[in-house]
């Protein structure tokens, strides 16, 4: 049977060098048991605006390698570059959203989104027009002056999602942000997030155990493998950039990823594909 996915390995010819070059990660842990290694050879790398999802089982080190990328956590072989710098910490061109928002209680809407550019020594008058403009941007006008106690759970990744992007990050690093949100409330941040990333042209990288939410979102979707420790393939989202669940295209790449993610071996498991490369060839170097 013909498959739906493409899997791109070498790229064609870029237009620009790519922002994010990820190179031959490595990074394991020390335990009581000994040490673990988690990531082996991890390389590929995103192009300024892409939306990569990083889609794997439980374990299989998807927020390691977002730590990775945050500078939070230092690879033991490889290296991660931004715009053709080495990333060798936590900084400012990066901000990570995670599942647990972390406002600050006594903060309002307004103060918690303001506080990032207040930090970074903005004037009074820039800031208020910025945070207005974000607070507008994520659907909250009318909250502005609410204590994060006094908002809804979807409300409160708005704020966290605003105080971010005010920030212009180049690169926004998402993990699970969405997993705590009810069905539609999900899907109105899915929907908000593909908004807001293509208006402001943010390169986002997301982790979710979601499949549908990865189709919904990703350029390309990034599956990693816990066996291999490292990338099982890279999935081209070939969709329209406005999804639909009920698309017949959506249906068969969503039940195809999900064999892909159900299958033991280390490859990729698309049948007849014609991308894979040789054994021993340079995978995974988009
Ligand atoms: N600080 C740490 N010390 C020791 N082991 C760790 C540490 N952080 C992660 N690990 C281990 O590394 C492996 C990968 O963890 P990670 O959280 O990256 O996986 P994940 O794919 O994000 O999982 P999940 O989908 O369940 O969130 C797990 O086996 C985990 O126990």
């Amino acid at each position: 049977m013909k498959s739906h996915l493409k899997v791109v390995y070498n790229r064609d010819k870029r237009a620009a060098p790519a922002l994010l070059n990820i190179d031959s990660l490595s990074v394991g842990f020390t335990t009581t048991n000994g040490c673990v290694s988690v990531l082996q050879d991890v390389s590929f790398s995103v192009d300024q605006g892409e939306i990569v999802c990083i889609l794997g089982r439980s374990g299989c080190g998807k927020t390691t390698l977002l730590n990775l990328l945050a500078g939070f956590l230092k690879p033991d072989i490889g290296s991660v570059q931004l715009a053709g710098k080495n990333v060798d910490g936590p900084g400012t061109n990066r901000c990570v959203v995670f599942q647990e928002n972390a406002l600050f209680p006594w903060l309002t809407v307004r103060e918690n989104i303001d506080f990032g550019l207040q930090q970074r020594g903005f004037n009074k008058k820039q800031r208020n027009i910025e945070v207005e403009r974000f607070i507008e941007l994520v659907g909250l006008a009318g909250y502005a002056d609410h204590l994060p106690e006094e908002i809804s759970g979807g409300m409160k990744q708005r704020v966290a999602l605003a105080r971010v992007l005010i920030l212009a990050p180049e690169v926004l690093l998402l993990d699970e942000p969405f997993a705590a949100l009810d069905a539609q409330t999900r899907g109105e941040m899915q929907l908000l997030l593909m908004q807001l990333s293509r208006k402001l042209s943010h390169t986002v990288l997301f982790v979710t155990h979601d499949i549908e939410e990865a189709l919904l979102l990703a350029d390309r979707i990034l599956i990693l493998d816990k066996a291999s420790k490292g990338i099982k393939c890279i999935i081209d989202v070939t969709l329209p950039r406005y999804r639909s669940k009920q698309d017949q295209l959506f249906v068969r790449m969503n039940r195809e990823l999900t064999e892909i993610l159900k299958a033991p071996s280390e490859s990729c498991d698309v049948k007849d594909c014609a991308q894979c490369p040789p054994a021993g060839g340079d995978a995974h170097n988009l």
